[in-house]
């Protein structure tokens, strides 16, 4: 697990004592399919998007998915959610139809989908991450929640170190707080699976540092696929990366093929590790990286 010793208004600064081994469910064996897209194609309207896209993301993995602005990223993550049916192709998570294992997806979009007004403490956030069949959701009445579900819930916030904020409105939180709650959201199901879209939005430096140690700690216990345009902070800590620009290539590894370059930007005659990329851009375009993102 790793360890930083900087100070940080996001987390305690401390090495993340406090966080108890994960009883996710278990890891399918590692090398097991948990996502596998296979010849994938997405239209809004009639204007395609996604095109034959092949993806496959195995257990224990931790990958990030970059490309350029409108290239198709999100759409890819909605449709491994099942929320968005692909027009050709299948896709399969942890072996079945997305929407049938929903409840063992965690997700952090890219935008808080709660209200800054909406008077909810950190803590009641975390428990609409354990939407269950019977409650409010499906049937209208409001079954109040179980002792159970939020010890739950505070062993969760107690993993990303926000247990001592658990009674504050979170519209009272900074941007690094609000993301680990939304992470404490995701992870209170015990997810197979952890799905991030852009999770270093609103977050300063420092915050993202510690957001991607607790990411990085998670790893080992779970498989994490992370669309990130902010790969300085995450560059040291994925396994595997994937493009997307209406066509996606993956690698195994954490090296930009000259494929990989060209599908961002063009043409590329040679290959390149990834931190040498991001430090050769980040000396060029400062830390944000070109034009602010990749
Ligand atoms: N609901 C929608 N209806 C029509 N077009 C859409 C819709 N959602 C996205 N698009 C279009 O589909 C393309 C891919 O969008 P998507 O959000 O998947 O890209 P992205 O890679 O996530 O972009 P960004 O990095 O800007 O978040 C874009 O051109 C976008 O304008």
């Amino acid at each position: 697990m790793n360890t930083h010793d900087h100070s940080c208004s996001t987390c305690s600064g401390h090495s993340h004592p406090n966080i108890p081994e994960p009883h996710f469910r278990p890891l399918p064996g590692t090398g097991t399919p948990v996502i596998e897209l296979q010849g994938v194609s997405f239209a809004y309207d009639d204007r395609e998007v996604l095109s034959s896209v092949d993806l496959k993301v195995s257990s224990g993995d931790f990958m990030a998915v970059i490309g350029p602005n409108g290239g198709g990223k999100t759409t890819l993550v909605k449709l491994i959610l099942g929320l968005l049916a692909p027009k050709a192709g299948t896709v399969r998570v942890l072996g079945a139809d997305p929407l049938s294992v929903r409840p063992a997806v965690g997700y952090v979009p890219q935008h808080a989908l709660i209200q800054p007004s909406f008077p909810v403490t950190v803590h009641e956030v975390v428990l609409l991450g354990l939407r269950r069949k019977g409650d409010l959701f499906s049937t209208g009445r409001w079954p109040g929640y179980r002792a159970r579900d939020k010890a739950k819930a505070m062993e969760t916030l107690r993993m990303v170190d926000m247990a001592e904020l658990a009674t504050r409105r979170f519209d009272a939180l900074s941007g690094g707080q609000k993301q680990r709650v939304l992470v404490a959201r995701a992870l209170v199901s015990d997810p197979a699976l952890l799905l991030f879209d852009e999770p270093t939005s609103n977050i300063d430096p420092q915050g993202k540092v510690c957001l991607f140690d607790l990411l990085s700690a998670l790893s080992s216990s779970i498989t994490i696929v992370m669309v990130s345009h902010d790969l300085i902070s995450a560059s040291t800590r994925i396994s595997s990366v994937a493009v997307v620009n209406r066509t996606l290539i993956q690698n195994q590894s954490r090296e930009l093929t000259p494929s990989m370059l060209e599908l961002i930007y063009g043409t590329h005659d040679a290959s390149c590790p990834l931190d040498t990329y991001i430090r050769e851009m980040s000396s060029i375009f400062g830390q944000a990286g070109p034009r602010g993102s990749i």
